[in-house]
């Protein structure tokens, strides 16, 4: 049996832990403040202390710093209903055992409680240097990403985050860099997608003078300038295949051959990489290798399309428009802009969002911005529309599935054919609307130019 302190000026968390903890076979204090629970700490300390961030007077934050000072050692779960970026990743390095978002779930709670009171380490150690939030977001989501970023940022995993375009998913990259004991090494951002084929190897790799036509001075890559820091690779789908192994070779042994050379550079690196594919049904299809997507998926993050936290949305245009530097600026979102703001998709995500503030915000010049400065929604499809157009997909996709799975001369290749099918008539359509432009048709499809490029060639279409 332990004894555990639950500090939480809420009577009935107090009351639903305190009985939680009993039902654990526990003895439980309860103190309404962290002025209270500190004198409990220094009477009796106790083995565990279940404490509340947001508290009248000395906030838990501040109270766990004055319980390590006072050398207590148990495990101090942390918990709060207004989880942020700087509050999750404080909670991490101030030694918090675990980070709880209320409300709770129950079963997390037990099991948070379990692991402290068994002294099994905590989910995240390491300290770090102090930081500021940066990402802006309070729904339950957003507070849940925080926390993801915090541990990853305290750990050395690698981490994968996945999301569709525009979700954030460098700006969290960045994060968890800035948040890292490794925060003033260089972080090397590498849009895969944006190499081209025939430098990507010296690019990554670096060369030697005179390697190849062209090479006319010896170059360190950019795994080479990662180097002690962290290395972010953008559409990591798009990595070439020949180019995996050397990739994988280089994280597990820490250095790189550069293009030509003869001798190895050092290149340790955390890498990072972003990807709005399904990476392990590509590793499935034979297109990703399985060594290397385990290697960078140690700590998988993903982040929610800004439709599914529309109760962000208010809180980012308020933020994009505080960006501004113009001194004009408008003052106000009209409610009824807001309500607008809230009502669309944004396929595109916050980066849309961003976009649309920008724009109404140079036809507002001052004063409030009304509806009628919005750009016009972008042409995808509504969500009834969409609904319908998913289950005529799904219906022909099932049917056509059932075929070649059934054709014994597809054996092999049906994930392959089935795609292929559907993305050459998609990419011919997304060509001949834009006038057989890559870039805006690139941009519609939310690919990049040269994915474009390179599947268009796949497919025997002109570009
Ligand atoms: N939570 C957020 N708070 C503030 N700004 C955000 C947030 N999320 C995204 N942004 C902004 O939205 C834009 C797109 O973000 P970012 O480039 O990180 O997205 P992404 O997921 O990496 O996109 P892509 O997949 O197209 O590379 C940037 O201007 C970024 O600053």
């Amino acid at each position: 049996m332990a004894n555990v302190l639950v500090i939480d000026d809420e009577q009935s968390i107090c009351w639903g832990l305190k009985r939680l903890c009993e039902g654990l076979g526990h003895s439980v204090t309860t103190a309404p403040s962290a002025e209270e629970g500190l004198r409990v700490v220094k009477a009796l300390p106790p083995d565990l202390v279940l404490l509340d961030v947001r508290l009248p007077g000395v906030d838990g934050l501040t109270a766990m710093e004055r319980m390590k000072a006072l050398a207590f050692e148990a495990p101090i779960i942390v918990m709060t209903a207004f989880g942020d970026m700087k509050t999750a990743v404080a909670a991490v390095q101030g030694g918090a055992f675990e980070y709880l978002l209320k409300p709770f779930d129950l079963a997390e709670v037990r099991s948070a409680i379990t692991r402290a009171l068994r002294s099994e380490p905590p989910s995240a150690a390491t300290p770090a240097p102090s930081l500021h939030g940066e990402m802006i977001g309070d729904t339950a989501e957003m507070q849940a990403l925080f926390k993801q970023i915090a541990l990853a940022a305290s750990a050395r995993a690698n981490v994968m985050l996945q999301g569709e375009s525009g979700v954030g998913k460098e700006l969290a990259a960045r994060a968890v860099h800035r948040h890292s004991a490794n925060s003033s090494a260089p972080f090397v951002a590498v849009n895969v997608a944006a190499l081209s084929p025939t430098v990507a190897e010296s690019e990554l790799f670096g060369h030697v003078d005179g390697s190849f036509t062209g090479a006319s001075r010896t170059r360190a890559g950019l795994l080479a300038r990662a180097h002690g820091g962290t290395l972010f690779l953008d559409e990591a789908g798009d990595i070439p295949m020949p180019l995996q192994v050397k990739l994988l070779r280089a994280i597990e042994e820490g250095e790189v051959l550069p293009v030509g050379a003869d001798r190895t550079t050092p290149a340790r690196f955390r890498v990072i990489t972003a990807t709005h594919q399904d990476l392990l049904s590509q590793v499935q299809a034979g297109e990703f290798r399985h060594d290397l997507y385990f290697r960078i998926s140690a700590f998988q993050i993903a982040i929610p399309p800004l439709r599914e936290r529309a109760d962000d949305i208010p809180l980012l245009a308020q933020h994009f428009l505080s960006l501004s530097e113009s001194s004009e600026k408008p003052i106000a979102l009209a409610s009824e802009t807001l309500a607008e703001l809230k009502r669309r998709p944004w396929r595109g995500n916050v980066r849309e969002l961003r976009n649309a503030i920008e724009h109404a915000q140079v036809l507002a010049r001052s004063g409030t911005i009304l509806p009628e400065h919005l750009p016009a929604p972008q042409p995808w499809l509504g969500a009834a529309e969409a609904e319908t157009a998913d289950a005529r997909l799904s219906d022909v996709s099932v049917r056509r599935a059932e075929e070649l799975l059934d054709d014994p001369e597809a054996f092999g290749t049906v994930y392959s054919r089935l795609l292929g099918e559907v993305e050459g008539p998609l990419l011919a359509r997304a060509m001949a609307k834009y006038d057989n432009e890559c870039a805006p048709a690139a941009r519609a499809l939310g690919l990049h130019r040269t994915t474009l490029k390179r599947k268009l060639t796949e497919h025997g279409q002109q570009s």
